[in-house]
């Protein structure tokens, strides 16, 4: 009651405000999904949130504000969108009651980014809002307490004439010879040890800590690793032409796309890293995208080594860091921002390049509304500042290729057919499974070519990495008197075995029971499990091999923060010498000691019901090829396979992208599918199958009726409804899904009516669907 009363005070009623019949209004969206309110709403703007002596509380575009919904004028948050003066309409308009930021959290122009992803991908501008502004954003400042270390002068002065064992003097050697104090782990680092002999000192009293809270991002600062600075490598000569060619892009008066298509270990970062050095020597800034997994020290230490001032965006960041981050990102302190998908959002004032780095990911493609695509809303963001954006890959996504490769003056190509330092390509070739079977019996996973491959690579001290995309230990469980297979009740997919916890696991939902030991359904003593999972290869490797150390690495090894990079600093020592896991050890790591890759099944992906498998089949075997033969001692690939002849597997051996392009373009052109065409699907998913299914067959309808007049235009703009059928995960977390796929060769035309058709669209209680822009995941 007394917010209403001082409402009432300080806002006398509008039309006293303004006699001339026009007023002040605030466009805003609702925070979110909008509670229901989704669309944009006028508000009058009261003298007071439009007093220019209050910044703070002035109504402006990019802050957010409290205003009256509904009949019951409920108090919603929303974010003003635009300001402008109105003439005033018959319908008298309510008022805004607060504003509550004291500056705007957003640009205008990432506001026009925002309003386009809103449109584009169909998701409420007020949810879009909630995606480029991290939730951390609004958050206080934090604090963090780090420990100090430093060398005590008395100790100092006879560092030489101590007794002490070797590791504890390196580490207290590196601490003397450090001129700020550092943290344990940054002296560990340092030193190349662990934080015990740095324990071991401070015991002794040689080293003295103290405890400071300090500031996040003072504290970031303080413990980034200290890495020595870099000069840039001289470029062989296609290095030094796709340098030539961003550079001249960067002089053009509008933006351009650069696909750098380089092979594995052709120096395609090195290459972007000299085009960044360039945009911060003219005082901009440079977004890097790369795929969340490659987040390493590996990595980010290539640009500390290279920038003094760097900022890493990652998931798995507090509010609070991330907060701070994007103040010194907005503040133009920092010169590059190196992160994840999300990070396209990063707020640099003088934004001069793009760069995403191994651009053909899907984890580029945001798979919760706004489903965006980074490399689309990337384009818009370049596009907006002028600035070029760089592709990067050894397998650029078809998309890519097709516009870098056609007529657009605007999409320019930059190819790196060779490794750098005159290394020859991996050697790689086929084994086909299917004669092996015969041969051998199929006993195992690994064929005895492979086999004899791995023990060869051991006795000559290199390291071997094996590629098995399935983790768990088999991937089903089976009565082998009746069939029965073993079933997730709520998504009646096949359930894994997983040894080490002896459980059978749904790799959807997490579901998961002991194992049987009678067949639930014909009760039968026995099951049986097959198939093939990292585990059971991780078993069938350590017996074969008795005398190597094995490491997996997937994602049930990989759980707590850091195994990672742990992991791969196991490997890089070389304290690990046969490295098998999932496709997160396909990517992007640089071991020159790697002189075996085995892909244990190359076909896994190759007939999923998605009409991007070859496309991902070609990738994933190209770039695990990639990690082998990068030292001066060369290394092959071994594939093992069913399908040898498949197209993508044969390109993906010859390291071949054109013919895989050459053979997989057509069949693309021919039905009409990206990058000749566009794709949106829409998922429904409730408990009643038949609803469910009814929706989507309505969806289907209104599709089609309102496809009508482009297909009166001709194939090039006829809309093509394919489904509604069951989803391939048919049924999820207790829910039946369905799906159905809309295709057009007129990408303006398919929008249209799917914009149309959203707003139409009234799902029943207990249904739920979305519609997915150029979808990446067919599941
Ligand atoms: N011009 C150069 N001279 C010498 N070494 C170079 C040069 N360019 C790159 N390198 C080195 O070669 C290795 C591979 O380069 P880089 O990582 O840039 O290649 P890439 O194409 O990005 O690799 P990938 O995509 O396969 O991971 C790195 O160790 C890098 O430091
Ligand atoms: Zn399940």
């Amino acid at each position: 009651m007394a917010a209403q009363q001082s409402l009432f005070a300080d806002d006398p009623p509008d039309w006293e405000q303004d006699a001339a019949g026009e007023a002040l209004t605030a466009t805003v969206v609702m925070a979110g999904a909008g509670g229901g309110a989704a669309g944009e709403f006028d508000y009058l703007v009261p003298d007071q949130l439009a007093d220019p002596r209050n910044p703070e509380t002035r109504a402006e575009p990019g802050r957010r504000v409290l205003v009256p919904f509904g009949r019951g004028d409920r108090r919603l948050s929303a974010y003003c969108v635009a300001v402008g003066v109105k003439p005033r309409g018959a319908r008298r308009l309510k008022s805004l009651l607060e504003v509550l930021d004291p500056a705007p959290l957003i640009s205008e122009s990432m506001l026009r980014l925002a309003r386009w992803m809103a449109e584009y991908y169909l998701t409420p501008l007020g949810q879009v809002l909630e995606t480029v502004l991290p939730a951390g954003v609004r958050g206080a400042a934090g604090t963090r307490e780090v420990t100090l270390l430093s060398v005590p002068t008395a100790v100092a002065a006879r560092l030489t004439r101590l007794e002490l064992p070797e590791k504890q003097r390196r580490a207290l050697e590196s601490l003397a010879a450090s001129t700020k104090p550092l943290s344990p782990p940054q002296l560990a680092k340092l030193a190349d040890c662990t934080t015990a002999p740095i324990n071991a000192l401070r015991k002794k009293g040689l080293v003295e800590s103290r405890v400071e809270r300090l500031d996040t991002a003072q504290a970031d600062e303080l413990l980034a690793p200290t890495v020595e600075r870099q000069q840039p490598k001289q470029l062989n000569k296609d290095q030094a032409h796709t340098l030539a060619t961003i550079l001249a892009a960067l002089e053009a008066p509008q933006s351009q796309t650069v696909l750098i298509h380089g092979v594995t270990g052709s120096g395609k970062t090195e290459v972007y890293i000299q085009a960044i050095e360039r945009v911060v020597g003219f005082g901009r800034q440079a977004i890097v995208l790369v795929p969340e997994i490659s987040l390493t020290p590996q990595t980010v230490g290539r640009f500390r080594e290279r920038f003094d001032h760097i900022a890493v965006l990652h998931s798995h960041q507090s509010d609070v860091e991330r907060h701070r981050q994007w103040r010194r990102i907005a503040a133009g302190e920092i010169q590059v921002v190196v992160g994840a998908r999300s990070a396209v959002f990063a707020p640099t004032p003088h934004l001069g390049l793009i760069v995403i780095d191994e651009e053909h990911e899907t984890s580029f493609k945001q798979d919760t509304a706004p489903r965006y695509h980074a490399r689309e809303v990337a384009r818009r963001r370049a596009e907006a500042a002028r600035a070029p954006l760089v592709l990067s890959s050894a397998t650029p996504s078809l998309e890519a290729w097709v516009r870098a490769d056609g007529p657009d003056p605007d999409a320019l190509l930059a190819s790196m057919p060779r490794r750098v330092g005159g290394l020859p390509m991996p050697d790689v070739r086929t084994i086909d499974l299917v004669q092996e079977a015969h041969g051998r019996g199929g006993r195992g996973a690994i064929s005895r070519p492979l086999s004899q491959a791995i023990h060869a690579s051991l006795e000559d001290r290199g390291q071997v990495i094996l590629l098995l995309n399935r983790r768990g230990f088999s991937t089903h469980v089976r009565c082998p008197s009746c069939g029965y297979l073993l079933e997730c009740p709520h998504c009646e997919t096949a359930l894994t075995f997983h040894r080490d916890t002896n459980v059978a696991l749904c790799h959807w939902c997490d579901y998961r029971e002991p194992p049987p030991r009678i067949c639930p359904d014909c009760k039968s003593a026995g099951v049986n499990y097959h198939g093939l999972g990292t585990q059971k290869l991780e078993a069938e490797v350590r017996a074969r091999f008795p005398s190597a150390n094995v490491l997996r690495m997937d994602t049930d090894t990989m759980r707590s923060p850091g195994s990672h990079e742990r992991a791969l600093d196991a490997f890089r020592r070389g304290e690990v010498q046969v490295l098998l896991g999932t496709q997160m050890i396909a990517k992007g790591l640089d071991f020159p000691n790697v002189t075996l890759v085995g892909v244990i099944n190359a076909d896994s992906a190759l007939h999923w019901p998605d009409f991007r498998a070859s496309e991902r089949t070609f990738q994933l075997v190209t770039q695990v090829a990639g990690r082998t033969g990068r030292g001066e001692r060369g290394g092959r690939v071994m594939v093992q396979t069913f399908e040898p002849g498949h197209p993508a597997i044969a390109a993906a051996v010859r390291h071949d992208y054109a013919a895989f392009a050459a053979g997989e373009l057509p069949e693309r052109e021919a039905l009409g599918y990206p990058p000749y065409g566009s794709v949106v699907r829409m998922i429904a998913r409730g408990e009643n199958a038949k609803l469910v299914e009814a929706l989507l067959a309505k969806a289907a309808d209104t599709i089609r009726r309102h496809g009508e007049e482009f297909d009166a235009m001709g194939p090039a703009h006829a809309l093509r409804v394919i489904g509604p059928a069951p989803a391939p995960l048919e049924k999820l977390r207790g829910e039946y899904r369905f799906h159905l796929l809309v295709r057009s060769r007129d990408g303006a035309a398919l929008h249209r009516v799917m914009q149309r058709v959203a707003a139409e669209l009234e799902a029943p209680d207990g249904v739920r669907w979305v519609v997915d822009v150029d979808p990446v995941d067919m599941m």
